[in-house]
């Protein structure tokens, strides 16, 4: 995005709206929330993708209030911009641009009390652009890397368009008494676009048409075009919950300029990470990558087999031709889905000879399965740091320090690419704690 890209900012009439609270849900003693009803949205060409005849939908009329308000309350929903945009201000004020923000009262006292917010956003080394958004082999437009990238390095971080709850708030429910389930969620679906809708406007010009712009593989199961988009392009925001933080029904998603734009892989060769303190998502390589190169993350859990993940896959229209689909085999799939079994097997085997060194070490087991994990393209997989330490520490005790750096050197790199951190600062941080 070009420094200046925003001048014509507009500056918002308030600080935000809070939409009516729910009554129905009050949090829990302890302060979280019940987990909302797991509603499975429709896709595809879905025949009655619209509310039923003569139904109209509540109206939502929010509450303005100003940027020194922090008593909404828990339940309420908070419309707001991140961080909080003054009259007039144009990207002079903020390069690093604003994140549109639907959010519970709660989760917006806990981004504003994250240590350091709002920091800048992380910039690449020498500030050099890694990337680029064009045409993808695999339809559609892509990101690539405009130079060779090194595992850990950043590739680009950037804040959201918007961030909004990845489930819908349960009060258009009341109003929809007699209906099916499937007009209830077209129902719901509308209305939710409508208090979507609210966000959109109050967006500057050029986020609202960067955000519009974006792919939507939704366009016939009755999601309007903003729910489209989101459900298209939402990354989950780690660390960002209303409820229990496995609990996706009161997790949030992002849309984003850049990173919106990065097509799936089932073996991919990016991470990211969402940085609280910055507002923004950061997207590092977690293997080199050449100049050119696509970049990839994975829409899927790529530790399950190729039809568990080919269903996954189909709610984005995907249907997946990447390596790791087009060469899967019972073997492959069995890989995967018993990666994570093999690790702890194999790190228990290295407690066991940590303790005493006359039983046999995990050399040739860890070596075997890190050559697995590079052909399957799975090194994205945190666990994947935990083979090249205990690697290295059996080189180290048996004084290979050559290899040893070397596995050493590649934990860190893949610590970079997780954390953003070498592991020395990530060991730093946790004897710290
Ligand atoms: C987040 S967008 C990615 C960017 C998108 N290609 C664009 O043009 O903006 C997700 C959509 O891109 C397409 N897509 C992403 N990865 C794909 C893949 N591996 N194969 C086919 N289509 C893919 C699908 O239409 C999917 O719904």
């Amino acid at each position: 995005m070009k420094r200046g890209f925003l001048k014509t900012a507009k500056a918002k009439k308030t600080e935000g709206i809070a939409l009516p609270p729910v009554a129905s849900t009050p949090p829990n003693g302890d302060g979280s929330f019940a987990p909302r009803p797991h509603i499975k949205l429709p896709y595809g060409k879905v025949e009655t993708a619209r509310p039923p005849e003569g139904f109209v939908s509540n109206k939502v009329f929010g509450r303005e209030f100003s940027g020194d308000t922090v008593d909404y309350s828990e339940n309420a929903i908070i419309l707001t911009t991140l961080p909080s945009m003054n009259l007039g201000a144009t990207l002079d004020d903020e390069p690093d641009n604003w994140t549109e923000c639907i959010l519970a009262g709660h989760i917006k006292r806990r981004i504003l009390s994250t240590p350091g917010f709002p920091r800048s956003v992380e910039k690449t080394a020498g500030g050099k652009v890694n990337h680029r958004v064009g045409p993808s082999p695999f339809g559609g437009l892509g990101v690539f890397a405009t130079r060779p990238v090194r595992t850990g390095d950043l590739i680009v971080a950037e804040r959201p368009l918007l961030i909004s709850p990845r489930g819908f708030r349960e009060a258009v429910l009341s109003s929809s008494k007699g209906l099916t389930q499937e007009e209830m969620i077209q129902v719901q679906m509308q209305e939710w676009e409508e208090q979507l809708g609210i966000a959109l406007k109050r967006m500057t010009d050029e986020n609202r048409k960067a955000f519009m712009a974006l792919a939507n593989s939704h366009t016939e199961d009755g999601s309007g075009p903003i729910l489209g988009i989101i459900r298209t392009n939402g990354y989950k925001v780690p660390g960002l919950y209303d409820g229990h933080e496995d609990d996706d029904t009161r997790a949030y998603t992002a849309v984003l300029n850049i990173m919106s734009r990065i097509n799936h892989s089932c073996s991919p060769n990016t991470r990211h990470r969402f940085d609280m303190a910055s507002l923004s998502f950061e997207l590092r390589a977690i293997r080199d990558i050449k100049k050119g190169e696509e970049l990839f993350y994975s829409y899927c859990d790529i530790f399950r087999t190729k039809s568990e993940r080919a269903e996954e896959l189909a709610p984005y229209g995907i249907v997946c031709a990447c390596p790791g689909c087009v060469g899967a085999t019972k073997e492959t799939d069995l890989l995967r889905s018993e990666l994570e079994k093999r690790i702890e097997k194999i790190q228990a085997d290295h407690h066991v000879w940590m303790k005493d060194r006359s039983r046999p070490n995990v050399l040739a087991s860890s070596l075997k399965l890190i050559a697995e994990i590079e052909k399957e393209g799975l090194s994205s997989t945190p666990s994947f740091a935990l083979l090249l330490g205990m690697v290295a520490a059996v080189y180290s005790a048996s004084d290979n320090t050559n290899s040893a750096m070397k596995y050493l050197d590649q934990l860190n790199n893949h610590c970079r690419a997780s954390t953003g951190r070498s592991s020395e600062q990530v060991a730093l941080r946790s004897n710290s704690k």
